[in-house]
């Protein structure tokens, strides 16, 4: 396997009194899509926050491409992993394209020119370039989400850390968006992302993270790592699942039950 274009050694974080991540350890190497999932509470979005800087964590290291980010600055940070967040609210007027070309900040410098052709290839990739004139409090949640990941895309790093990306999408925006994820993991990005659906992250992602209570619980391929025995563990004696093989596309596929259903 290639080396880690992510690497998590030991995090431990405190938001507070309270301990949220504990010893957690994870590699993703470069070149592949690797899902977190986990219930509601578990951690996800902390630790997807200390990848990227925002957060310090008080035990362990967090390293991109062989860097601690600790001795990084921030610009040197956002050149090298773009980041959308779970929440997607904002609160300027700006249009679609001033947005996207906001992922351009890590690479300006008063001596150059902004480039336009990673903005408008960020715009064409996520389908967002007919909302491009539009101002960016006009256009519906699932379309602010697709034009968050144009920016992220316009930011032209190798590493994309993704915060439920497919949470306001329909089901079509869901398999589009992650496909595309796919589609530039397999032109060469490294991609982490906090996943709800168990189904979806097994269809498009090379391994599986799954963090419950602030722990690594289990990782490994889409294939080891969903047993009913790991699922139940992670979301409580309520859920049960329903694993077969999809031949279509050679991964599991995964049902929750309810409790209730036969
Ligand atoms: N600033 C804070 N102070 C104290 N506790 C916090 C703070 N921020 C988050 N938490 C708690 O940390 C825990 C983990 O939150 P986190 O958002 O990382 O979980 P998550 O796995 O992303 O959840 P979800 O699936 O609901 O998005 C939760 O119990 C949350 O209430």
């Amino acid at each position: 396997m290639s080396d880690p274009l992510i690497d998590v050694d030991s995090v431990s974080v405190a938001l507070g009194e309270t301990r949220i991540l504990r010893d957690v350890s994870l590699s993703v190497p470069s070149g592949s899509f690797v899902a977190l999932v986990g219930p509601n509470g578990a951690g996800k979005t902390t630790l997807l926050r200390t990848i990227n800087g925002v957060l310090t964590p008080d035990r362990g290291s967090v390293s991109i491409d062989g860097r601690d980010i600790q001795s990084l600055s921030s610009r040197a940070i956002a050149r090298s992993v773009a980041t959308v967040a779970q929440d997607t609210t904002v609160s300027f007027s700006f249009s679609v394209r001033d947005v996207v070309a906001m992922g351009r900040t890590p690479h300006r410098s008063r001596f150059r020119r902004m480039e336009r052709e990673p903005i408008e290839r960020a715009l064409e990739r996520t389908r967002t370039a007919e909302l491009a004139d539009r101002s960016i409090e006009t256009v519906s949640g699932g379309e602010r989400q697709r034009v968050l990941l144009a920016r992220a895309l316009a930011q032209e790093t190798p590493a994309l850390v993704l915060d439920e990306p497919t949470a306001s999408l329909d089901v079509t925006h869901q398999v589009r968006t992650l496909g595309l994820v796919r589609t530039l993991v397999d032109e060469g990005k490294t991609a982490l992302a906090a996943i709800h659906d168990l189904d979806l992250a097994a269809r498009f992602c090379d391994a599986i993270v799954v963090l419950a209570d602030g722990q690594v619980l289990a990782r490994g391929s889409p294939e080891t790592v969903f047993t009913e025995s790991v699922i139940e563990q992670a979301f409580g004696g309520e859920t049960r699942v329903h694993i077969h093989e999809n031949p279509a596309t050679d991964s599991p596929s995964i049902t929750m039950l309810r409790s209730g259903d036969p």
